[in-house]
């Protein structure tokens, strides 16, 4: 029988991993979502045949799994409402939340629990997420293999053994579809600049990263020379992507994810004190 997994907040994160898993096959009756407006619950239980409640404590009683995916910032007063039917029930738990370490969610939750961090992403709504996760030394091997395969139901996922990596991991995954959408929005605008309509250059922007990434998934080249072989010498790809380099496409990704790394240590120092 699949585990019973509850999910304590149900917005644009924790619905693509509710929704992707549905999608996956993982049964609608064994998964729960809360959230505080009925608007947000509603058209979930009615598109995805999940169950649905405002009321945390009750979504957790039959819980296996409780998956923590409101806001950083209101995680810890959610996690001391919860605490002590969580103690009564230990199950396991797994947080989205950036910058929240184990520790402190294990404390919030009144100590003893098996923790699993996971730094997920949006596109696990569509089968394609990358994930990053952390497991505390409370978490056996079947609890562990029991994320892995949740997680594996919407996309990717990679092990960290030192907790700290999930910093780098929400830089390059947890982040990043962001960074692409924003690509996206420029390349769109920078086509209809050249005389292409919105929607043509949006089809075509689109299905040219899609093939791109698929390409170079399915390579066993480097993406430099997947890169170099676009380039004809003299050609126009040549042009372009010298005019990126002198722009500085390289140090402008690499401050992003700097900044965005340093974000999450700064929420860690902010949220998780006392
Ligand atoms: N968005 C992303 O791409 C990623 C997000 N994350 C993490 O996921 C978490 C959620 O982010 P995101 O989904 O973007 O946020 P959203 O604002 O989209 O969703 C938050 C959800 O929490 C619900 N909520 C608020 N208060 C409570 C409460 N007291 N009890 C139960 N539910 C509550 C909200 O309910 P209502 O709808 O009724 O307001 C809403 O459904 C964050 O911790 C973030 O760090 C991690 C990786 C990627
Ligand atoms: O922006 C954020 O803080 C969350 C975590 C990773 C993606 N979205």
């Amino acid at each position: 029988m699949a585990s019973n997994v509850t999910f304590i907040g149900a917005g644009n994160m924790a619905s693509a991993i509710f929704g992707g898993m549905v999608h996956s096959g993982y049964p609608a009756d064994a998964i729960t979502a809360t959230a505080t407006r009925d608007a947000t619950l509603a058209p979930l239980a009615e598109r995805l045949g999940i169950h649905t409640t405002t009321d945390n404590l009750a979504a957790i009683e039959h819980a296996d799994v409780v998956v923590l995916s409101v806001k950083p910032q209101i995680m810890r007063q959610v996690c001391e409402t919860l605490r002590d039917s969580v103690q009564k029930r230990r199950p396991l738990i797994v947080s989205v939340a950036a910058g929240l370490s184990a520790e402190t969610l294990e404390q919030w939750l009144g100590g003893g629990l098996a923790v699993v961090r996971c730094m997920p992403n949006t596109p696990s709504l569509v089968g394609a997420g990358a994930s990053g996760l952390y497991a505390n030394p409370r978490v056996s091997d079947e609890q562990r293999a029991l994320v892995g395969e949740l997680m594996t139901s919407v996309g990717i996922i990679e092990w960290v053994e030192d907790e700290a990596l999930l910093e780098a991991v929400t830089a390059v995954s947890g982040s990043a579809p962001a960074y692409f959408f924003l690509m996206f929005e420029a390349m769109e605008e920078a086509a209809v600049k050249l005389g292409l309509s919105a929607e043509s250059a949006r089809r075509l922007a689109m299905q040219t990263a899609y093939g791109a990434a698929s390409m170079a998934m399915q390579s066993d080249r480097d993406p430099g020379e997947l890169k170099r072989n676009v380039m004809s010498p003299g050609g126009t790809t040549e042009r372009a992507i010298e005019y990126l380099e002198q722009a500085g496409l390289r140090q402008a990704l690499d401050g992003a994810m700097q900044a965005c790394a340093k974000r999450a240590q700064e929420m860690s120092a902010e949220l998780g004190k006392g």
